[in-house]
């Protein structure tokens, strides 16, 4: 029999939208998954979004590929919540392996427990403790010699093209962006990707926010998010020009980098960031919730 049930969600309420979310990861993609509450909960159609670009990125020969011998992608996912979202979408979708990385507790917790409700998946995928001991050396190459960098003056977001030109952003991107902030935060890749590793990609979904006022809790929804999850001294700009400075040191350890980025603004200063390492590829794609941005250090 062929029926339909009309329900309505309250979207205002955190429970409700875990429980869909729940619900629509069990059914279409065969997980079991939980979160406590408060923390973050993932929209699973931008979350499955990006695990596809990425899988048009792999499937181009943009880049030769890191292992050509190697059927599996392998993937890095920076900060991966205790929703563990994208490690879970990209091995039970594609098959990939990965390695997800956190500093909380709660979060590494979760993680490891979304990871072993799941048996068919567990073995693709290691969550990994990053050690808040290393403090990541701040990220003066980048921040403190503006006038070292290219201006970022256009975004071709449909063609994934950049136009650099002139010597440094100007002044407000610079209020706006987080630029001139040292990172002072736990290592990102450095320090915690192993000697020898390879992996195809890394992404990142990072802590968009300076306040957790700005954070905003948009009225209509309620998806959590804590403190933690949502908040970064110098926001995203800062946070992503640590994984920039990483990609270099780490060039050879990944084919592709990416992450997702919060406002437009601070996109085109990053790529003037990527442009000034001599990064080969840009592409940038907008979607409803913010930016990507994938660049390969060849
Ligand atoms: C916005 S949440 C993203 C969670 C999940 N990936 C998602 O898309 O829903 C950002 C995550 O980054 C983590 N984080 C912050 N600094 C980090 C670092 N240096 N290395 C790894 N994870 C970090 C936070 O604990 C948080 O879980």
């Amino acid at each position: 029999m062929d029926y339909h049930v009309r329900g309505k969600i309250d979207w205002t309420d955190f429970n409700a939208t875990r429980e869909l979310t729940r619900v629509l990861l069990h059914h279409d993609y065969g997980l079991n998954w939980w979160i406590p509450d408060g923390q973050l909960c993932p929209t699973v159609p931008n979350r499955s979004d990006y695990i596809h670009w990425i899988e048009d990125l792999l499937s181009s020969d943009i880049i030769p590929k890191v292992q050509a011998d190697r059927n599996t992608a392998k993937g890095f996912d920076i900060g991966t919540g205790a929703n563990c979202i994208y490690p879970l979408l990209g091995a039970s979708l594609l098959g990939w392996k990965f390695v997800g990385s956190d500093v909380t507790d709660v979060a590494l917790e979760w993680a490891d427990k979304n990871v072993k409700s799941n048996p068919h998946i567990s073995e693709l995928i290691e969550i990994r403790r990053v050690n808040m001991e290393n403090p990541a050396s701040s990220s003066e190459e980048l921040n403190d010699e503006p006038g070292k960098y290219g201006q970022c003056t256009d975004v071709d977001f449909d063609n994934g093209k950049a136009v650099v030109i002139g010597p440094s952003p100007p002044a407000h991107l610079l209020m706006h962006s987080g630029i001139g902030k040292s990172y002072g935060g736990p290592p990102i890749l450095v320090g915690v990707v192993k000697d020898g590793e390879k992996f195809d990609f890394c992404m990142c979904n990072p802590p968009f926010f300076e306040t957790i006022e700005e954070a905003g809790l948009n009225p209509k929804t309620s998806c959590g998010g804590t403190m933690q999850e949502m908040v970064f001294p110098g926001g995203d700009s800062v946070f992503i020009t640590r994984i920039i400075e990483d990609s270099v040191q780490l060039r050879q350890s990944f084919l592709w980098y990416t992450s997702m980025v919060g406002s437009k603004t601070n996109l085109k200063v990053l790529i003037s960031k990527l442009w000034a390492v001599g990064a080969t590829i840009v592409k940038t794609t907008e979607f409803v919730q913010g930016q990507t941005c994938r660049w390969g250090l060849a």
